[in-house]
């Protein structure tokens, strides 16, 4: 069973386009597939999906809980303790919230790094999104949590086989500052040994930087390359304060970077350098971070952040284009967990959504792309898209009433 998308504008022009599966089969005009569901396109255009490229999901039980602190404090103070009493049913149900949020902003695909594996897994088989779930490893250097952390590492990975191809499996070792040496390097042993991707907080704050510096005499990327953690399976969330001699390292060591500027200007954490990573090579893509830093998923006031912020702190317009941010929020963030989406093309897994090209936002309508990261919000989305299969359209998700109440009746429960 396929699903045609008749007279829909793609790249400026009017086409069809067939998916087959959970695959774009043809692009091309006057398509024919009797067989298949319709969906006409006409007034709208289909552009990929987002994919987040650094998030918590389930933090949106936490959304508006702690604000306007500092990042230590808001952890150790405020985050943690509350953590501390979440269990698999409340991150279900604020993964669901999440993924409600993601497919309402024109997210299909998340790099997720939680607590509860299970919880957040469930979560997203439902409601039918693409995710890397990372199971997450912290054990404040004490060996009896090391151990028990290995053991959960190993067993969550035999267990997260039993989910579709949807969903894909990470090591998630938090920081450096939680995860001892010895715990890094076993990481990054087991994640080469099976081909896994590792979602790391790297460089994230001032305080990180220099107790890392007090305690080995390197900086965290430094230090990093010295214990053999670097390469090109690593998918370092923040990476704000980083020399370029760290930078270098970087990319030299095909380290993916994924820029999370709303959660880096709410916590003050630092100023991202793009053009920096640019110069040298790195491939850098797009986060929200959780929904306590944020405080929400969506993606297109991530790319205009993105741009904005990077004009501001270079001090030139033209660094960090529409056309760029747009890239970071899709293939690029795709390529980075090794996925076969964010793009329009044959044969690429078909996750896209339709734009309402009658949005006021979207008129009159000179450039799609620097629309969308300029101008649209949410409301501009019609239809989305995953894996072949629809998950909204005319801007509705089914059951999403039930979705809300169910995620703030949880949240009551642990505060
Ligand atoms: C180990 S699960 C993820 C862990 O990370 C915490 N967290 C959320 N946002 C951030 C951030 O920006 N920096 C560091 N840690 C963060 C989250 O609360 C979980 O405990
Ligand atoms: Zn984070």
């Amino acid at each position: 069973m396929g699903l045609l998308i008749k007279n829909v504008e793609l790249d400026g022009k009017e086409t069809d386009v067939l998916i087959e599966g959970n695959r774009f089969k043809a692009i091309g005009a006057d398509l024919n597939a009797p067989e298949s569901d319709f969906l006409e396109g006409q007034g709208m255009a289909v552009v990929p999906t987002f994919v987040n490229g650094h998030t918590h999901a389930s933090m949106t039980l936490m959304r508006s809980y702690a604000d306007d602190l500092e990042l230590h404090d808001w952890l150790t103070n405020y985050i943690w303790p509350l953590e501390s009493k979440l269990g698999e049913e409340d991150i279900y149900h604020g993964a669901r919230l999440a993924c409600l949020e993601m497919i309402k902003s024109g997210t299909t695909c998340f790099n997720d790094m939680y607590w509860h594996f299970h919880g957040v897994a469930r979560a997203v088989e439902e409601m039918g999104l693409r995710a890397v779930l990372s199971s997450v490893f912290i054990d404040f250097s004490d060996e009896a949590k090391a151990a028990e952390q290995r053991e959960l590492t190993m067993r969550l990975f035999e267990e997260s086989k039993r989910y579709s191809d949807r969903i894909g499996f990470a090591l998630g070792p938090h920081a450096i500052y939680t995860v001892s040496e010895s715990s890094l390097r076993w990481i990054k042993s087991f994640a080469d040994e099976h081909g896994l991707l590792i979602h790391i907080h790297i460089s994230e704050t001032e305080k990180e930087v220099e107790d890392c510096v007090a305690l080995c005499g390197l900086r965290p990327v430094e230090w990093l390359q010295k214990i053999g953690f670097l390469g090109c399976n690593i998918v370092a969330a923040h990476a704000i304060h980083v020399t370029d001699k760290e930078i270098h390292l970087l990319a030299k060591n095909g380290v993916k970077v994924v820029h999370n500027p709303v959660s880096n200007m709410k916590l003050a954490s630092g100023s991202f350098s793009y053009a920096r990573m640019r110069e040298h090579g790195v491939e850098v893509s797009l986060g929200t971070d959780g929904c306590s830093s944020n405080n929400n998923l969506c993606m297109l006031e991530e790319m205009k952040m993105a741009a904005l912020h990077a004009k501001l702190v270079h001090n030139d317009p033209t660094v960090l284009s529409a056309r760029e941010a747009f890239n970071m929020a899709t293939l690029e963030g795709a390529k980075a967990l090794r996925l076969d989406c964010g793009e329009i093309a044959e044969g690429k897994l078909a996750d896209c959504m339709l734009v309402d090209l009658s949005n006021h936002r979207l008129a009159p309508g000179y450039q799609l792309i620097d629309d969308l990261v300029y101008s649209a919000d949410t409301s501009c989305i019609d239809t989305v898209i995953c894996d072949g299969r629809i998950l909204m359209q005319n801007g509705c998700v089914e059951g999403e009433e039930e979705i809300v109440a169910e995620a703030r009746r949880y949240a009551t429960t642990f505060q």
